[in-house]
């Protein structure tokens, strides 16, 4: 049987959301590892005053594509952009294009989505839910079509704590839904929205578990595979350690904890950290969708592409991992040293917040006005309790996949493609991967410099000085409001002091006699 890049060999394929996380790395592996592949489509949108040729002209600058540039400095002739909004009717795609795509892709892998939590539903729905069914329209139009990848999210039935690798019933027929929603206007919309998704957290997750069932209504007519990835983090290996372009789910946790911005936050110590490499979604990915054409099975296949039955680790592991990378490798201009906790209890985290983000903000704030410039740090606070808001729900509980299918695919692979296409998340060494990532985060998100590292620890260091001096003049300050000043406070202090004395002459006397 043919490995997997010797079937993408001579292949088109379409691609939503390769602007996007997941998406370019599926690009660049596509390009690397099949370099025979055809051609890659991507349906791609003009945004931010950016036109469409042109936001794909600096995509591929970015640096995730520097092997493939060095293996083939033209990868740039295989990419062909189509102009396409998929809330629109038809995707927006023109009908040459749509002439083009029908009469010669291959394989669809559609990873455009929405990923906010806070979505409004109606926004959220046109583009997981409503977009997703015209993908599939067109999907059914094209004559050489061999598979149809739908990237889902494991956290799509967050509402059950055992999630098999099965489509669920929806939680509302997705059309009775979209036929509602059209004549409602957004006010009632958000009215009635808490009420919809109901066991499910936000909207991202409950549209997604309708885009499912979306899915498996197309999976007699077409060969369907579903990736349920859980929490995408940096690369782990390829195409090299770290990688990671956004501020999402765990990552930009991690950032406002090296800056040390954030030193509290709710989670569990023992809940399972299911994070997940990029690069084995995509392998998984690319391995599904070979899989997918070449055995066609009966119905879709899901494949839960998890972690945590596997190889576990825990959000208590995470964060004192995260906080020992960025002692050694701290970020520039920190707030304050790195040093955050987590804690699954709800009032333990409102005083810390006061403590230790409420308060300091004020000072800084304060210090701020007083110097004649503009109060920052409350506002960043706010936003930062709003993002790790939306983000408890999952640090907080643990759930538990059953990822046979991830299991039966690999055992499908040819000794050579398992190395190609790594997915075999038992080799994966947590610590190793957290500290790469946390550098990632460093030098691929906020385009930090490696060679600064020793100005960024002199930082910490005044830092450091900075909390020593602010502790004693509080504390002289306390003595002279409180102390100094009355009979009854200097009572408490020297019996406290005169406590302390005895203790320590106690235990001096003590270890005396037993020398
Ligand atoms: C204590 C330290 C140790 C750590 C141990 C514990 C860690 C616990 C971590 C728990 C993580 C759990 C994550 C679970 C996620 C699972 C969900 C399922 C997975 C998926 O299927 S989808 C991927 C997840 N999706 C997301 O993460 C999206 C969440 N984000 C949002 O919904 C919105 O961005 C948000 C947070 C509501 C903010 O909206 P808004 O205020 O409108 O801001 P923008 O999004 O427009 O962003 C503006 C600007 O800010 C940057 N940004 C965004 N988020 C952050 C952040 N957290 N920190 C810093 N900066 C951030 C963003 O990039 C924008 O920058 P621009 O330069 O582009 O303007
Ligand atoms: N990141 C994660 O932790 C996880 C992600 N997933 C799933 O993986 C997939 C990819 O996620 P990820 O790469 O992280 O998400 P990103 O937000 O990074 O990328 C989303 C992509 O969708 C495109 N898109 C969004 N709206 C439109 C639109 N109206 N028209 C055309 N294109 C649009 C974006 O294009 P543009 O650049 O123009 O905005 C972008 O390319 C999603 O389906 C998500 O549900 C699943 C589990 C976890």
């Amino acid at each position: 049987m043919a490995s997997i890049s010797e079937w993408y060999a001579g292949k088109n394929v379409l691609i939503t959301g390769a602007t996007g996380f997941m998406g370019k790395v599926l690009l660049e592996k596509l390009l690397r590892s099949c370099p025979d592949v055809n051609a890659l489509y991507i349906l791609v949108r003009p945004k931010a005053g950016q036109s469409m040729s042109e936001r794909v002209q600096d995509m591929m600058k970015c640096k995730l594509f520097d092997r493939v540039r060095e293996d083939n400095p033209d990868f740039h002739q295989k990419i062909i952009p189509i102009s396409s909004e998929l809330t629109q009717p038809g995707l927006a795609i023109s009908p040459e294009d749509v002439q083009t795509l029908t009469s010669c892709i291959n394989i669809v892998f559609h990873c455009a989505a929405t990923i906010r939590f806070d979505e409004p539903l109606k926004h959220a729905l046109q583009l997981n839910v409503i977009a997703t069914q015209q993908l599939l329209s067109l999907a059914q139009q094209m004559q050489h079509l061999q598979a149809f990848i739908h990237i889902s999210t494991a956290y799509a039935n967050c509402n059950r704590r055992h999630i098999d690798e099965v489509i669920y019933p929806p939680p509302v027929e997705p059309k009775k839904l979209i036929d509602s929603l059209e004549w409602m206007d957004d006010s009632i919309i958000r009215d009635i929205t808490p009420r919809l998704i109901g066991d499910r957290p936000n909207t991202y997750t409950y549209t997604k578990a309708l885009a499912e069932c979306v899915v498996q209504q197309e999976s007699s007519k077409l060969n369907i595979g579903i990736i349920r990835p859980s929490i995408v983090g940096a690369s782990w290996q390829e195409p090299f350690p770290g990688w990671i372009d956004n501020f999402n789910g765990p990552s930009g946790v991690f950032i406002a904890a090296g800056k040390g911005i954030l030193r509290t936050m709710r989670a569990s110590n023992d809940a399972v950290a299911d994070l997940i490499p990029v690069d084995v979604v995509i392998n998984l990915t690319l391995a599904a969708g070979w899989y997918t054409a070449v055995h066609r099975p009966k119905a879709a296949l899901v494949y839960n592409c998890t972690t945590g039955g596997i190889n576990p680790f825990h959000w208590g592991e995470i964060e004192h991992h995260v906080m020992s990378s960025f002692k050694r490798n701290p970020l520039e201009q920190a707030f304050r040293r790195p040093n955050a906790n987590i804690t699954s209890n709800y009032l333990i985290n409102q005083y810390w917040i006061l403590v230790s983000h409420k308060f300091p903000a004020l000072i800084y704030d304060l210090f701020l006005r007083l110097s004649g410039q503009k109060p920052q740090m409350m506002r960043i606070f706010n936003r930062l309790h709003k993002a790790i808001g939306l983000l408890e729900y999952f640090s907080s509980q643990d759930w538990e996949w059953n990822s046979e299918n991830m299991n039966m695919l690999m055992s499908q692979l040819s000794a050579d493609d398992r190395k190609t296409f790594n997915f075999d998340v038992r080799q994966l060494n947590w610590p190793e991967y957290i500290e790469n990532y946390c550098i990632g985060t460093k030098k691929y998100v906020l385009n930090e410099d490696m060679s600064d590292i020793p100005a960024a620890r002199q930082h910490l260091r005044k830092l450091r000085n900075i909390r020593y001096t602010f502790n004693t003049v509080l504390l002289v300050f306390i003595w002279r409001v409180f102390i100094a000043r009355s009979q009854m406070a200097r009572n408490i202090w020297y019996f406290v002091v005169s406590l302390c004395f005895k203790f320590l002459s106690y235990f001096r006397a003590s270890s005396t006699l037993t020398q």
